[in-house]
């Protein structure tokens, strides 16, 4: 199941806004463990569609462009760069409307079946934090330890405003809400692994819970 069987693996899913990059770089830092952001291949995707015209509708194209991915996570001082056949698109994926079209892809079998071995080879020893929406449940339903984040609607959708807004993009907070509405109701509802906590994981509600309480309630459930 994990490339690696010396890797303790630790999961993160969860809805949008919940904290699920914050925590899971912040573990990962803590117990020295490698990181999977396995949103930014599904958003990586949904930048090379639109670079490249391909439609939601068109499976095919859609499953070529993620198992040819051209592109690499190199370490920088604020966190990863992310280079997509050779341009940093570290910006560029994170802006709304590829959160949009990340979450259509993302509903495409062959895009999930095309990207499954992919998110599975980062786990190597000692361990792997893996941030996502289906790491608990399938790529990695044998992980020592499942969290799933969460927040009310509200909560999620300010903190997404206000980091936005800290990057200098115009936003409308009841478009976000919107936005958001929409991708978890798409990510909830999808046919090949849905959001939703695994039956194992740890389910931590962070709507009245600080950034540094979170964390050290993960890292006492994890125990070390
Ligand atoms: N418990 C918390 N309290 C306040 N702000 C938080 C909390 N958790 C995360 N945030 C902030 O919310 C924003 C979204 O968090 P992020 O980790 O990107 O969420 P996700 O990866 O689940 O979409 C970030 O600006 C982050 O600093
Ligand atoms: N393991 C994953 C990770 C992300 N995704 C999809 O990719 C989109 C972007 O994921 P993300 O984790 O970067 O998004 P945020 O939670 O940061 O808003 C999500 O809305 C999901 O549709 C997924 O389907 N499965």
């Amino acid at each position: 199941m994990c490339s690696d069987s010396n890797s303790t693996i630790v999961t993160v899913d969860g809805p949008s806004g919940a904290g699920k990059g914050t925590l899971s770089q912040l573990l990962a830092q803590r117990l020295g463990y490698r990181l999977l952001d396995s949103g930014a291949l599904y958003r990586l995707v949904a930048l090379a569609s639109i670079n490249k015209a391909i439609s939601v509708e068109n499976a095919s194209a859609l499953r070529d462009c993620a198992s040819t991915l051209d592109v690499e996570f190199a370490p920088a001082d604020d966190g990863v760069t992310v280079i997509l056949e050779g341009q940093d698109v570290t910006a560029a994926i994170r802006q709304e409307h590829v959160s949009m079209r990340a979450s259509e892809v993302a509903a495409v079998d062959a895009v999930r079946t095309a990207l499954l071995q992919r998110q599975r080879d980062f786990a190597v020893a000692p361990g792997l934090v893996a941030d996502g929406r289906d790491m608990g449940t399938t790529v990695f339903p044998a992980a020592q330890h499942k969290f799933y984040l969460t927040a009310s609607a509200e909560a999620r959708a300010q903190r997404r405003y206000q980091q936005l807004l800290g990057r200098g993009e115009s936003v409308d907070l009841a478009a976000l809400v919107a936005d958001i509405q929409a991708r978890d109701q798409r990510d909830q509802s999808r046919a090949t692994s849905p959001l939703r906590p695994a039956q194992d994981a740890h389910i931590v509600d962070s709507t009245e819970m600080s950034i540094a309480q979170v964390l050290e309630h993960m890292i006492d459930i994890i125990g070390v």
